[in-house]
């Protein structure tokens, strides 16, 4: 899975083959729940859209209503602009790489790799060379006679992915293939696979729950919750310009303070001023004066600092200071009793101990304002 100079281009779908997938009022329910409500999506041909959200928000069923394993009960799904609904999985220009790699031991790799396109008698030569190609795409040309059994996990999972390409799909689906690998190699993987799909052409719907690993490769990120698509968008606006109080708290280490719009456009909370901006504030919060909000602010974007800044910034108490390596955590308990999370990098950090008076601070653009959850939701 390198930018191989010489790429194996028999493996790569042909660039005019269309791998857009559109989803079109796809629902689907398991008895009274509904998985997945009513989803609207057009995939791009050639994009890496990640579809991420919590355990149970309907992420595999989608994917797994693409791929031909369940069919929705409402909806269209087209695949390069033709309805796929009647196709079964097998005849589907499109596969699937699991979680689970479910290589069969009893074949070497090759044999793995070879298994679908000898069902399909494909001839015998263009197998072997499909399945070269395939090999060497992800990294695993020199194992192609060893036993699966004799290999690493990141190296079983390499092999699914051949297998999967070797099918020459204009869609690749990924569900959660990196969940079994340690971080390291799942870091290493997440690059691979960019460059992969780069290098390849094809389209990537890839399942997670993990948001950096999301916005580490995506050209786009569907967050969804309860079966409903939250926002759609680039990696870069859905981390500055989160739609909901949900996708901003999904997204990066982020903290919530409740507040109350004041006359002049300031966002006032127990502890002190959230956003001291005066002109335009009432149209960019959407809150009209009296209306109680949700702020969201990122870790990453409070300060701590042992005296009062100027604009906008909260009192507290320094609770506890962690190293993290690229960043000191401190958390800060304010007089009412919320607990925010700030990371600064080391080099900008002041000096601190535990139990100091801070204030936390922040500049007015870094802050996310939400209406404020209704008392039931906050329930729920
Ligand atoms: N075969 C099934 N029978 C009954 N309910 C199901 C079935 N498959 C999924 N569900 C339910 O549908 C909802 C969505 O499940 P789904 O597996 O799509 O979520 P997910 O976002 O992929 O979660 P996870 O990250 O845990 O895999 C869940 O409430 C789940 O319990």
């Amino acid at each position: 899975m390198t930018t191989a100079t010489s790429s194996p281009s028999s493996t790569a779908s042909p660039p005019d083959q269309d791998g857009s997938v559109r989803l079109q009022g796809v629902t689907k329910r398991f008895g009274d729940a509904t998985a997945v409500d009513r989803i609207d999506l057009d995939v791009h041909s050639g994009e890496f859209l990640s579809l991420l959200g919590p355990s149970g928000c309907g992420k595999t069923t989608l994917l797994r209503m693409i791929a031909g394993f369940e069919q929705p009960d409402a909806g269209d799904i087209l695949v390069g602009g033709t309805s796929v609904l009647r196709t079964p999985p097998h005849k589907r220009p499109v596969n699937t790489v699991f979680q689970s790699y479910a290589l069969f031991p009893h074949m070497t790799v090759a044999e793995n790799v070879a298994y679908g396109l000898r069902q399909k008698r494909v001839p015998r030569a263009e197998i072997a060379q499909r399945v070269r190609d395939a090999l060497e795409l992800s990294r695993m040309g020199s194992f192609a006679d060893r036993s699966p059994q004799k290999l690493s996990g990141g190296q079983q999972q390499r092999v699914a992915l051949a297998r999967a390409l070797v099918n020459r799909p204009r869609v690749l689906l990924l569900d959660e293939p990196m969940s079994a690998l340690d971080r390291k190699l799942r870091e290493e993987m997440q690059i691979e696979l960019k460059l992969l799909q780069r290098q390849l052409g094809i389209t990537f719907v890839f399942v997670t729950h993990d948001q950096q690993e999301a916005l580490s490769m995506s050209d786009r990120i569907v967050v969804m919750q309860g079966g409903r698509i939250e926002q759609l968008g680039g990696t870069e606006e859905i981390y500055a310009n989160p739609a909901t109080a949900f996708v901003a708290g999904f997204i990066g280490k982020q903290n919530f303070i409740d507040a109350v719009a004041q006359p002049d456009g300031a966002l006032l909370a127990a502890d002190g001023v959230v956003s001291a901006a005066q002109a335009d504030a009432l149209v960019r919060h959407s809150a009209r004066p009296g209306e109680r909000v949700r702020a969201a602010v990122r870790a990453e974007a409070i300060a701590v600092t042992a005296s009062q800044p100027t604009g906008s910034a909260v009192a507290g108490t320094l609770a506890g200071i962690s190293f993290l390596g690229d960043a000191i955590q401190y958390v800060v308990v304010t007089d009412s009793g919320l607990e925010l999370i700030s990371r600064v990098a080391p080099s900008r950090a002041e000096q601190l101990t535990t139990g100091a008076r801070v204030w936390c601070g922040w500049s007015d653009d870094a802050l996310h304002v939400f209406a404020a959850p209704e008392p039931d939701e906050e329930a729920a």
